[in-house]
């Protein structure tokens, strides 16, 4: 349950880092000391900054931010060359207000891009999302650049679950094999507008409304000279994620707040760019595997804070279904 914390936690992983190949790591004080601060943290706020340590560069980081930025700013007929549709899995290019939260049309735009999964994978609810990825044809490194993205921020995603997973239930490997063994992952590239100037000040627009993640686990690479993302604290009060130079912020998602029996929170976050800068975002959101039934771990049920061992508290949930769910009522096109 989240606290009514007034700043998220700053967490060096590098000890996990080192260890992460060792079934043993458990076992190592620096390791402990890092699953102890990753618990506190996804029990008090579900969010986190992982600080430098985290294996990727700050050089990559910035490229991926500044292409995308070099995209957003390319006239739209050029941009709707890789349009989103329904008939593309949803994959590619959302234009301003396309995306809905809550009934309320963002102030962003994006292009989406999915893990891609083989014809009938996943019958009529893989269905939904299959299609190639959308890249733009130009530069000619935006994919390849991406690709890499990708892979590491999946390597990274999986060492930090594995910290997660010692926290909650004392082995490392909970959220691979059959849960998380072939992770459904997603990458959203977005550009949010700067804020419009009305009689000199700026006219706050709603660039994502407040909303949860889907899966396990969310890196959000951020812009770091403006703040715009803010975590909604247990008071209600909404707290920002003040940009920390060539870390992420990592936040906990629908899937890992059920397995924890509610331990762990998918906090509440919004998106407001109150500066007059065109603000971008690579947000990669590492997920369970797409066919996984999720439902609280036995071990998280006898822990539930409530107390009445053994009770489960939250409901199970299929993530492809509940990920085809939020896109079908999420994007309006
Ligand atoms: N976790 C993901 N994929 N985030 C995308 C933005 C969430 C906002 C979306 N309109 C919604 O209401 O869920
Ligand atoms: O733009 C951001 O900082 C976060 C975006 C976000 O929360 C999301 O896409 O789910
Ligand atoms: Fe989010």
């Amino acid at each position: 349950m989240a606290t009514d914390f007034k700043s998220l936690p700053v967490i060096d992983i590098s000890p996990l880092l080192l260890k992460c190949d060792d079934p043993d790591m458990a076992e190592d004080a620096g390791v402990t000391e890092v699953v102890r601060q990753l618990d506190r943290a996804c029990r008090d706020a579900g969010f986190f900054y992982v600080q430098i340590g985290h294996g990727i560069s700050e050089v990559l980081i910035n490229r991926v931010r500044e292409i995308t930025r070099e995209f957003f700013k390319l006239p739209y007929e050029e941009k709707l060359k890789i349009k989103m549709t329904p008939a593309a899995g949803y994959r590619g290019y959302q234009r301003i207000g396309e995306n809905v939260t809550k009934g309320v049309p963002d102030i962003h735009e994006a292009i989406d891009c999915y893990k891609e999964l083989k014809q009938g994978e996943y019958g009529d609810t893989g269905k939904v999302m299959e299609g190639p990825n959308q890249w733009p044809e130009n530069p000619q490194e935006f994919k390849d650049l991406m690709e890499e993205y990708i892979k590491l921020c999946i390597d990274l995603s999986t060492k930090i679950l594995r910290g997660i997973s010692i926290a909650l239930c004392g082995s490392p490997y909970e959220f691979e094999g059959k849960m998380a063994g072939d992770p459904f992952w997603v990458m959203r590239l977005i550009g949010y507008p700067g804020a419009p100037f009305t009689n000199g000040k700026p006219e706050n627009d709603i660039g994502c409304g407040a909303h949860t993640d889907y899966g396990l686990l969310t890196l959000v690479n951020q812009d770091d000279d403006k703040t715009a993302l803010q975590v909604r604290n247990f008071g209600g009060d909404w707290i920002s994620a003040i940009p920390i130079l060539g870390s992420f912020v990592c936040n906990i998602g629908d899937m890992l707040k059920i397995l924890s029996n509610g331990i762990y929170e998918s906090t509440l976050h919004r998106v407001i760019n109150s500066s007059p800068q065109y603000r971008v975002c690579v947000a990669f959101f590492y997920e369970t595997n797409f066919d996984a039934v999720v439902e609280p771990l036995d071990i998280c049920k006898q822990k539930y804070p409530g107390g009445t061992g053994g009770s489960q508290v939250f409901k199970r949930a299929v993530y492809g279904e509940h990920l085809v769910s939020k896109v079908q009522t999420n994007f309006a096109m």
